[in-house]
């Protein structure tokens, strides 16, 4: 099995065309090896959610190349890509994007379902009980806090152990405090787990959960940060200027 979970090379994403063409990713290169935990930083605009939809299949690069778990997946149509997805890479968003009208456990379940394939409920049980909602089962996600369903999605993005977890502005439709729980929810899965999880965030504090931080600016890698301290971040997305210009 390959180290690393997720690697990049020299990746491009240009967006129009002539005089409209906007590099969205001007050559990144990036590995995350397995059971780490990365922020990906940057202004709005510097290319953080382009990464991910490349990452995951969800956009076709215009250049370079996407490996998953140590197989080159770029090339992939969209039949595999879908299955990638869904098997081998997990996703959390800021909204949530639970089923309104499944419980917790069934939509923890639901990438199974989705596979056609049978419900492992006690693995079910047990991602819930990792996500502190054991006694949550059998609740709506309407009855449920936005914390608490934000931990039932990363429970469902950990259903099928994926090689990565990527996660969109987990934290950004929380108040601090629900944020800091659902924060220690992924670091618990990367350092007890051995999970694997990029999240892209505007926000130090989040940040400061990850092992490391990876700045982007204009579609670049404009540097990175290892054991990061929320001020720490801070200091350093207030003087991004500088790392462009190092
Ligand atoms: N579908 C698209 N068509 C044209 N341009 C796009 C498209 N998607 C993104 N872009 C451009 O690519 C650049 C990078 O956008 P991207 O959304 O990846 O940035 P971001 O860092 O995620 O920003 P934010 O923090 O605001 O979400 C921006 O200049 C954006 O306008």
């Amino acid at each position: 099995m390959s180290d690393t979970a997720l690697e990049v090379r020299d990746l491009t994403r240009t967006y129009g065309t002539g005089d409209n063409t906007v590099a969205a990713l001007a050559g990144i290169d990036l590995a995350f090896r397995r059971g780490t935990f990365t922020a990906v930083m940057g202004p709005s605009g510097s290319g953080k959610s382009t990464f991910l939809s490349c990452a995951a299949g969800l956009d076709t690069p215009t250049g370079g190349r996407v490996l998953v778990g140590g197989t080159d997946v770029t090339d992939w149509d969209e039949e595999r890509r879908t299955r990638l997805r869904r098997e081998r890479i997990g996703f959390v968003f800021q909204g949530f994007h639970l089923l309104p009208y499944l419980s917790a456990a069934q939509n923890v379940g639901l990438p199974s379902r989705l596979a056609g394939k049978r419900v492992d409920r006690e693995r079910v049980r047990y991602l819930l009980d990792r996500v502190g909602l054991a006694d949550r089962a059998h609740h709506l996600p309407g009855s449920l806090s936005g914390g608490q369903q934000q931990r039932v999605a990363i429970a469902r993005a950990l259903l099928t152990s994926p090689d990565v977890l990527l996660a969109d502005e987990p934290t950004g439709a929380l108040d601090s405090t629900t944020a800091r729980q659902v924060l220690g929810v992924l670091r618990s899965s990367v350092t007890d787990l051995g999970q694997t999880v990029v999240m892209v965030t505007h926000d130090p504090v989040a940040a400061s959960y990850a092992d490391e931080v990876v700045f982007l600016v204009d579609g670049r890698v404009a540097g990175r940060m290892a054991h990061p301290s929320a001020d720490a971040v801070a200091g350093q997305m207030a003087h991004l200027d500088e790392l462009v210009s190092a």
